[in-house]
């Protein structure tokens, strides 16, 4: 039996992250899914809340469990300053694994020299599927919806999530602003 762990902040969980754990289905029995940056919320880089993304992630990857019968454990993973550590901090609050599946290359980095195999899938239409530009569609009013699974889109609207984003964005805006570091 094997294993595996992926690690993302899932703002939002995307079809790029869906398509991976799609793959990952097909070469583990078992996946621990971390919500990175735990901690974070409310700011136009992470606007939703860890339990937010559990909520995006176990209700989309209901359907590789049912068809790959996958057993899946998602937990949050606060962020710590300490990059050498960083590791065991992870490894301290998961079920242990075997394989480590990412596309970072700090998170490759920390696991590879720690001596845990990491596998890397390359990237699924990056063009369209990066949160960054999700999140930008949304402040701007674009469509996003056609790159996030279905759940997603509900568990957004769910906790009005589009206007959260607009308002920390014009907050941060504002206090960039004040602190003279915007272009005047
Ligand atoms: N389109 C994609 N295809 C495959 N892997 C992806 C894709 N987008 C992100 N990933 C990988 O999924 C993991 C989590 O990514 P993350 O949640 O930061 O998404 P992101 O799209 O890069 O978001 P952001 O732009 O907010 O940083 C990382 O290993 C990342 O490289
Ligand atoms: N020192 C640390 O806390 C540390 C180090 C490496 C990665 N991480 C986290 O791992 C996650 C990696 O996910 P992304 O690929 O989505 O960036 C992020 O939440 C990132 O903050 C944290």
């Amino acid at each position: 039996m094997t294993r595996g762990f992926y690690i993302g902040r899932f703002q939002p969980y995307h079809d790029g992250h869906h398509a991976m754990i799609e793959q990952i289905a097909t070469e583990v029995e078992e996946l621990v899914v971390g919500i990175g940056s735990a901690d974070a919320s409310h700011t136009e880089h992470n606007p939703f809340t860890a339990g937010e993304r559990i909520m995006m992630l176990t209700k989309s990857i209901a359907e590789f469990e049912r068809d790959h019968d996958l057993v899946t454990y998602v937990v949050p993973i606060v962020d710590i300053d300490r990059n050498a550590v960083w590791v065991g901090h992870v490894q301290s609050m998961c079920p242990e694994f075997d394989v480590v599946y990412s596309n970072n290359p700090l998170v490759v980095r920390l696991f590879e020299e720690r001596g845990v195999e990491v596998h890397q899938s390359g990237m699924f239409d990056r063009g369209r599927l990066e949160g960054t530009d999700i999140r930008q569609r949304m402040i701007e009013g674009r469509e996003w919806e056609d790159r996030v699974p279905d759940p997603v889109v509900e568990v957004i609207h769910e906790c009005n999530g589009l206007q959260r984003l607009r308002t920390v964005v014009q907050e941060d805006v504002a206090e960039r602003w004040e602190a003279g570091e915007d272009d005047r």
